[in-house]
């Protein structure tokens, strides 16, 4: 059971997990697959956990960012199919075979790089990216697709086991741009000589509002977590999402000011009358960012600012009175009748929920949650090592 040493953690509710995936699986038909979407530490909440959950929940496959969340996933015990969505350099082609890991290819020299490189008797599976106006990474025309195809097919060692491409607007309010994508894509499958077995191109928006483009396989990121893909669809979702991250901390200092005293570096803030003041163990080594000086926490159910500048491992904040060191601080979720959601604290800093549970950096260490009841911990920073 792993430990950790700190007054700051995150929760991670992994019954909402399993709610967020099983509501979705509900609304696919029998033959088209979930892949759960776990890249950068599972959105912050966790890989190896929330890909468990999915995969109890009726998830069948992972997808991840690059190689080494891959390799991480199999170093933990995963065994599932996982997908590399984005680059992998040709040179490691030959690692992905020997631990079953899927690749993302899209270039022609990709493939004659890779032949070099893997192993005479070694297979390994592939998806196509397609690049229907995501404008990222991906085949953008017939003629590459058709060359790709070939070159794969003439090396048994190379199982072109699926097919994919990426929206870039499948959460706005306007779908026109979406739907040229669909029609584009449908139109450059149509040319392969065989049909892989996975075709897949839906994210959670498009997964959410768009039946017609499951074809066999969506990609459920960020609604797994119980996030909107954006705030244009939170009103329009078919069902409710429960929100998974929680970020609280506690009281470690408490001590009352007197008018005119400060708080924090540069003394940029000055008690105006005797307040109460908070300090709180968390900073912005936490992904708790200095911009964030001036929002609110909740302690007691009650709505109070940050005060001064945000520190490296330290922030402070004014009391209503005078409370007693321990005392429970919700930076993130719900505490008593109030709840300060993930979208609040995005919309604080101008940004979209997917990068603030990412921000919360690995120093501060994950709970998981399930039925109420805390069944794991994860602190990277203090992974004890393996007792041989
Ligand atoms: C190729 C690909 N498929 C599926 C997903 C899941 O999307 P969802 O979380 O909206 O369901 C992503 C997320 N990619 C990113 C999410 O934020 N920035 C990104 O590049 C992706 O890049």
């Amino acid at each position: 059971e792993e430990q950790f040493y700190r007054d700051t953690w995150v929760e991670v509710n992994l019954d909402h997990i399993r709610d967020n995936v099983a509501q979705m699986k509900s609304l696919l038909p029998g033959d088209v697959e979930m892949m759960a979407v776990v890249k950068a530490n599972a959105y912050g909440h966790g890989d190896v956990q929330v890909a468990k959950t999915a995969l109890e929940a009726g998830a069948s496959s992972l997808a991840v960012a690059f190689l080494d969340e891959a390799l991480a996933l199999r170093q933990k015990g995963i065994d599932a199919p996982i997908l590399v969505l984005g680059a992998t350099n040709p040179s490691y082609v030959q690692i992905a075979a020997e631990h079953q890991i899927t690749l993302t290819i899209f270039q022609e020299d990709w493939v004659r790089e890779a032949k070099e490189v893997l192993g005479k008797d070694a297979t390994v599976s592939v998806h196509l990216k397609l690049d229907t106006g995501m404008g990222r990474i991906g085949i953008r025309d017939k003629e590459t697709l058709l060359k790709i195809e070939g070159l794969l097919g003439e090396d048994p060692r190379f199982q072109l086991d699926g097919v994919f491409t990426h929206f870039a607007t499948a959460d706005s309010g306007d779908l026109s741009y979406f739907q040229e994508q669909l029609s584009k894509f449908k139109s450059m499958i149509s040319a392969l000589k065989t049909k892989p077995r996975m075709i897949h191109a839906s994210n959670s928006a498009a997964s959410l509002r768009e039946p017609a483009a499951f074809f066999n396989g969506i990609r459920f990121g960020i609604a797994m977590y119980g996030l909107s893909p954006s705030v244009e669809m939170k009103e329009a979702l078919p069902f409710s999402l429960k929100e998974a991250f929680s970020l609280r901390t506690k009281l470690i200092h408490v001590k009352k000011l007197l008018p005119g005293e400060t708080v924090s570096y540069g003394a940029t803030y000055e008690a105006q009358e005797e307040e109460w003041i908070g300090t709180l163990p968390i900073g912005y080594a936490d992904g708790w960012i200095r911009k964030l000086q001036g929002n609110v926490v909740l302690v007691n159910g009650m709505r109070v600012p940050i005060v001064g500048r945000i520190c490296m491992d330290q922030c402070m904040i004014k009391l209503p009175c005078e409370l007693t060191v321990g005392t429970v601080v919700t930076l993130i979720g719900q505490d008593q009748n109030d709840a300060i959601a993930i979208d609040e604290v995005a919309s604080w800093l101008d940004t979209i929920n997917y990068e603030i549970p990412c921000l919360i950096s690995s120093r501060v260490p994950r709970i998981y949650v399930k039925a109420g009841k805390k069944m794991a911990v994860s602190n990277p920073i203090l992974k004890l090592l393996d007792k041989k």
